[in-house]
């Protein structure tokens, strides 16, 4: 079943096409990477589906609702989570006070308290949860804004290049996090450029380039397509 289904989606930014008439579904319960060379439109079209940006043309649909003109605290409140590519963490409060803010808007008490060690736990966070959040490593505050995103208990997280800037080895950690939480039932959409990270989590890929959906399917297809390695491939697949 599509949880999200984006229907002939367009976004003009003045004489600049960035997502052109493109149509993606992302189903229950898997992981999907979107992938792409810079200024395929990845960006753009994470936030045609959160609602930051309304389309030009087009619609999307979530759990079979037409959410085309829903703001996006209407969206949240649907059951979707951001997290953006740049890590907007509160740099100047503790690590566990970031996680209990992002929990305050659905639970307190005792309740709160558990989830939020819950949490800690999962993100390889509880032993650094007293060190203010922008003394944490890059990969580490990555982990707590996903975590922040997750304190939402969302139906569907979307992650914008949630491993830019991390060692292969907190990107191998992050492929494990999102496996858990999708192994208890949470949808992914994830943009990626890192193909051993795609290799690692996706069930579903989608190339998108000059805005237009290129490929889809398995990564197995879509890596002996000459034309996905020829337009993005070439330059990146390493492994
Ligand atoms: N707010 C905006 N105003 C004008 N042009 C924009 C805006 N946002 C994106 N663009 C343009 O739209 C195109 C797609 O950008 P987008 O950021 O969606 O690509 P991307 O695939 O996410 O790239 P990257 O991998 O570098 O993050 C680019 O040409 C970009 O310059």
């Amino acid at each position: 079943m599509a949880l999200v289904d984006v229907r002939g989606v367009s976004k003009r930014f003045g004489g600049l096409t960035a997502v052109s008439d493109v149509d993606l579904t992302v189903n229950a319960g898997e992981v999907h990477c979107l992938i792409g060379p810079n200024g395929a439109g990845k960006s753009t079209l994470f936030k045609l589906i959160v609602g930051l940006y309304p389309p030009t043309s087009g619609s999307i649909l979530f759990d079979s609702t037409d959410i085309t003109t829903e703001r996006p605290f209407a969206r949240v409140q649907r059951g979707m989570s951001i997290k953006m590519q740049a890590p907007s963490v509160f740099k100047e409060l503790p690590v566990r006070q970031n996680i209990q803010i992002a929990l305050q808007e659905r639970l307190s008490g005792a309740e709160c308290a558990a989830e939020e060690e819950r949490l800690l736990t999962l993100l390889n966070l509880a032993e650094d949860s007293g060190k203010l959040a922008g003394a944490l490593s890059h990969g580490q505050q990555q982990w707590l804004e996903i975590g922040m995103a997750l304190a939402l208990q969302p139906q569907l997280l979307l992650l914008d290049e949630p491993t830019a800037g991390m060692s292969p080895e907190e990107t191998y950690k992050t492929g494990e996090l999102i496996k858990s939480f999708n192994a208890e039932g949470m949808t992914v959409l994830v943009v990626e450029h890192d193909m051993a990270f795609v290799r690692q989590v996706a069930q579903r890929v989608t190339v998108l380039h000059l805005g237009k959906i290129f490929a889809r399917g398995s990564l197995e297809a879509i890596l002996e397509d000459e034309k996905v390695a020829e337009i993005y491939l070439g330059k990146t697949h390493a492994h």
